[in-house]
């Protein structure tokens, strides 16, 4: 494995005349827990998208434990995305099992217990399901994976607070030693704790970035309020 697991270097990406991305630059080692955090619009699923090989139209380098995003970089990064990618009509087992063809590193034992455990019904189709249940679904699959890299945007947009506890805790007992995490989220005061390290991002360039642990004694504040003083309008 590489020391970084993650090489982001002077990203840009325009979408047309719309500035998306401007000279992002960041890392992530091994080990490391990543909040992505910007508010809506800010570019947050648009760097995901290119770390995932979704968009191919960008300037700068992007290197996934040392590869360009593509075939080999899927087996390394286990990714939620911000909408629902599987058919609506598959039920909630038959995305289990999915999954478990398609992804040699899937753990399925774990992937019913989760499911079991948060109450997800096997048996509904994913059309059935509640906004809360189904992102509860995605993140059981997502965190089924024995993968290095987790990639996770918006994992607690749709739930309510007691439901974000029960996923925060799901993603903490559920990511193995060595492998990493980016999550991306607008919402910092539920899971500030979890983070190592902050990256900020305003109008698609990074404003503030370090250690969540520095950034809270220089600044003497939380992360959600040095947020709010950040991205104050
Ligand atoms: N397909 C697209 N075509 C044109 N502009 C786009 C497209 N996708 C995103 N954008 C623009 O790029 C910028 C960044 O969008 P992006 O979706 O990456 O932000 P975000 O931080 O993920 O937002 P959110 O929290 O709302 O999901 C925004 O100005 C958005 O309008």
């Amino acid at each position: 494995m590489n020391d970084n697991l993650l090489e982001i270097t002077r990203l840009n990406k325009n979408y047309g005349k719309q500035t998306a991305l401007k000279n992002v630059s960041f890392n992530i080692s091994p080990g490391r827990i990543v909040g992505l955090l910007g508010p809506n619009g800010s570019g947050k699923t648009t760097i995901i998208k290119i770390i995932n090989g979704l968009i191919a139209d960008y300037n700068g380098d992007v290197l996934v434990d040392g590869h360009m995003p593509g075939i080999e970089t899927k087996s390394i990064v286990s990714y939620l995305p911000d909408k629902m990618a599987l058919p609506e009509w598959l039920k909630a087992k038959d995305a289990v099992k999915v999954y478990t063809d398609f992804f040699a590193d899937f753990d399925s034992t774990r992937a019913k217990e989760l499911l079991e455990s948060l109450k997800v019904p096997e048996d509904k189709r994913i059309s059935e399901l509640s906004k809360g249940m189904k992102e509860k679904l995605l993140l059981v699959l997502t965190m089924s994976r024995r993968a290095n890299l987790y990639i996770l945007d918006e994992p607690i947009a749709g739930v309510d607070p007691a439901a974000r506890e029960v996923i925060l805790s799901t993603i903490l007992n559920n990511f193995a030693d060595g492998s990493s995490i980016l999550l991306s989220t607008h919402i910092i005061s539920d899971v500030e704790t979890i983070f190592d390290d902050i990256i900020f991002l305003k109008d698609g360039e990074i404003v503030l970035s370090g250690e969540a642990e520095s950034l809270r004694l220089d600044n003497k504040q939380s992360i959600d309020q040095l947020f709010r003083e950040v991205f104050r309008c």
